[in-house]
């Protein structure tokens, strides 16, 4: 055996791919991507498209290393620039992955899942999760629905399933182990994500700023980061950021009463950076205007949506 051989130290070969997640919106792509990473990477949100960007997480469990790639919501009711760019994105991610998790809620499957299978490359290992299966209160009422899921489309696994449980995700990677190709890892074993440190920083604020304002402000909402200066040898980040909406409704509301509302956004984003970076935060937070951007392809282009 050679060095450059694909196997660990106990001769078993090393497997390395990567698994695309994907389904309609809210339906848990976020909360099992984490769990599946074990550490809160992407960001949730009980409010839908909160998941704008591709974003990778890994794992390696034994001789596996599973790459997760989450892809945005299928947004289908408006078709403007924004959701065009959301489609293909998703369809280039699926194009160089593994195997694909197509999620569902268990139990349910509407117009806007059939819209997403329908856009699945075929050739592709699709395996149904069936998620939130806790919301499931007569376990009877399943088996009807998978046969009919069953009938639907050639699926090459069904794995009814709650992200939110641990022993189930844990079964996860048993089953997807098969699906991923015998060769050498592509990570270090101990990463847990590719994304830099001022990407987690964008979405921490974004995180914060869709809690903090509920359901009123439209997902169309971004955060940018205009300054990233490290001090003390890295113990210390100046960072500045602007979140950028598309109305001046949208400003007071994210500002709030006396700017209390900001002042929460950004406490609370500065604290989790901290935990997240091991280093002191000065975090400045503005909130500019940009009519229109969501129409506008060339505004896209500049926030980095291609
Ligand atoms: N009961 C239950 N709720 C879940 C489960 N998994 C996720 N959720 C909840 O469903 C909501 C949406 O979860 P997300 O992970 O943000 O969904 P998403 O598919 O990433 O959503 P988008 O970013 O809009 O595409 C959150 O309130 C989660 O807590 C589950 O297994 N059981």
């Amino acid at each position: 055996m050679t060095p450059d051989d694909a196997s660990d130290d106990d001769g078993v070969a090393q497997r390395c791919g990567l698994i695309a997640i994907v389904g309609r919106p809210n339906v848990g792509k976020s909360t099992l991507m984490n769990a599946l990473v074990g550490q809160k990477i992407s960001i949730t949100s009980k409010k839908a498209q909160t998941t704008r960007h591709r974003i990778t997480g890994m794992r390696t469990v034994e001789e596996a290393q599973f790459v997760f790639v989450d892809t945005p919501g299928f947004q289908m009711k408006h078709a403007n620039p924004l959701n065009r760019t959301l489609n293909r994105t998703v369809q280039s991610t699926l194009s160089d992955v593994d195997v694909v998790l197509f999620l569902v809620e268990a139990g349910r499957f509407g117009s806007d899942d059939e819209k997403v299978l329908s856009l699945m490359p075929e050739g592709k290992p699709l395996v149904l999760i069936a998620n939130k299966l806790d919301e499931i209160h007569r376990r009877s009422d399943l088996l009807p629905w998978l046969q009919k899921m069953q009938a639907r489309h050639p699926f090459t696994e069904f794995v009814p399933m709650s992200a939110q449980k641990k022993s189930d995700v844990d079964r996860l990677f048993g089953i997807l182990k098969p699906y991923l190709p015998e060769q050498d890892w592509f990570y270090e074993e101990d990463t847990l994500t590719d994304r830099s440190e001022k990407f987690m920083a964008s979405e921490i604020i974004r995180e914060k700023l869709f809690r903090l304002t509920g359901d009123e402000l439209p997902y169309t909402s971004t955060v940018v980061i205009d300054k990233w200066e490290e001090e003390e040898g890295g113990t210390r980040r100046r960072i500045s950021a602007s979140i950028v909406v598309e109305r001046d409704a949208h400003k007071g509301m994210i500002i709030g009463g006396g700017g209390e509302r900001l002042k929460r956004i950004g406490s609370e984003a500065r604290q989790e950076m901290e935990k997240l970076m091991e280093a002191r935060i000065f975090l400045e937070l503005w909130v500019k205007v940009r009519s229109g951007w969501a129409d506008s392809e060339e505004h896209l282009r500049s926030y980095g949506y291609e």
